[in-house]
Order: structure tokens, then sequence, then C-alpha cells
């Protein structure tokens, strides 16, 4: 895997977007490209609460928003290194994660249906999509767009792109970013 620069973030970088638009594998890529920490939420709630099917089995929706507002809320406020942070698609729903987002640098995956078609048919793991995953991630996705727009300092357009791509188009945006 190509080795870019180091990065070094003031802040931390999070990555938003609908369901299967490519968060957690362009989080970790990117931050294993650039030497930086990765941090995937979900994956940080089903260490410590088992996998997220079960946890809505038991707990359902609003059980797993309570977990992961609290668990958001802990990486985002805590003092430690600026990180590379990918959330789960709904994490933007609660409004104490959108305002920790305001100290954050926010980029929002821009993913259309024909891009997240086959991940989503093939893939079980999310209960939001059960039943007609097509119908329900464009449903989701059509209701969540403006505040995803609303937080997101810069939109990565992913169709057609390899993870490679997304990596070099992120980097480039943090540069320009970076440059006085
Ligand atoms: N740029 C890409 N090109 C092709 N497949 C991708 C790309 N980004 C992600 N994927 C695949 O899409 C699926 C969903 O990606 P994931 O990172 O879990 O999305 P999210 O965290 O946004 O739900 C995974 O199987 C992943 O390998
Ligand atoms: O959009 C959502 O409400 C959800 C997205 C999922 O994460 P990904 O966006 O990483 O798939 C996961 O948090 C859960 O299944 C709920
Ligand atoms: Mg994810």
């Amino acid at each position: 895997m190509p080795v870019a620069m180091p990065l070094k973030l003031q802040r931390h970088l999070v990555l938003i977007g609908p369901m299967a638009s490519g968060k957690s594998t362009l989080g970790q890529h990117f931050a294993t490209q650039h030497g930086l920490t990765f941090i995937d939420t979900d994956r940080r709630i089903v260490a410590k609460h088992g996998t997220i099917p079960s946890i809505f089995a038991t707990q359902g929706e609003h059980g797993f928003r309570e977990i992961e507002a609290r668990e958001v809320a802990a990486v985002l406020s805590a003092a430690d290194e600026p990180s590379v942070v990918s959330l789960g698609g709904g994490a933007i729903l609660d409004t104490g994660t959108q305002q920790l987002l305001e100290s954050c640098v926010v980029v929002f995956l821009d993913a259309d249906l024909e891009t997240v078609r086959p991940r989503i048919v093939r893939d079980t793991g999310r209960p939001l999509l059960a039943g007609d995953a097509v119908e329900r991630w464009q449903e989701m996705s059509r209701r969540r767009r403006p505040t995803y727009l609303k937080l997101a300092d810069h939109v990565l357009v992913t169709r057609g792109k390899s993870q490679q791509d997304l990596v070099e188009e992120l980097s480039a945006m943090l540069e320009e970013r970076l440059t006085p």
C-alpha cells in the first residue's frame, strides 16, 4: 500500500454520510497512509455491547442511538490526539453530536444509490436496511441529506472512485485547507 506524507491534524477529521458510503473503509485507509490514529465509533460500540443487529434486537433503535451518542461524545470530547473518526450513518441525528462536530473537520461522503446498491444488497449487518434495502436506503439518505450538508466542511463525491482515488482526493482537500 502506498504511504502518503505524514499529516498533522489540528482537529479530529470526521467522516459522515449514509450507510455503505465507505466511511469505515476510507477512514482506515486514509489514517494508515498518513500515520494517523483511526477510530470507528461503531467498532467501539460492538466491542463493548455486541453486534449492531443484537443491540437493535434487544434495545431497539432508541437504545442503539443512546449508546451511540455516548460513544461518539466520549471520542469527540476526549483531549486525545486529533484522529480520523468514522461515524455510523445515523450518528448525526443526535443534537449533542451535531454540536461536537462544530469543532471538528467534517467530511461528507456523498454516495448515490448506484454506488451503494451492490454493497447494501449483499450485506445484512445493517438492521435499518432489513426488508427492501434499496428502498430503505434511498428514503433514509434523502431524509438525512440536508443534515449531512449542513454539518459538512467538505463534500467528497464517491461515484466511480476507488478507495485510493478517495484517499488522494481527501488528502488534496486537507492540504489545501492547511496551506496558509
Ligand atoms: N471506494 C470504494 N469502492 C468500492 N467498494 C467500496 C469503496 N468504499 C467502500 N467499499 C465497500 O463498501 C462496503 C461498505 O463500506 P463501509 O466502509 O463499511 O461503509 P460505511 O462505513 O459508510 O457504512 C464495504 O464492503 C467496502 O469494502
Ligand atoms: O445509518 C444508520 O442509522 C446506521 C449506520 C450503520 O453504520 P454505517 O453507516 O457505518 O453502515 C450503523 O451505525 C447502524 O447500522 C445504523
Ligand atoms: Mg461504517
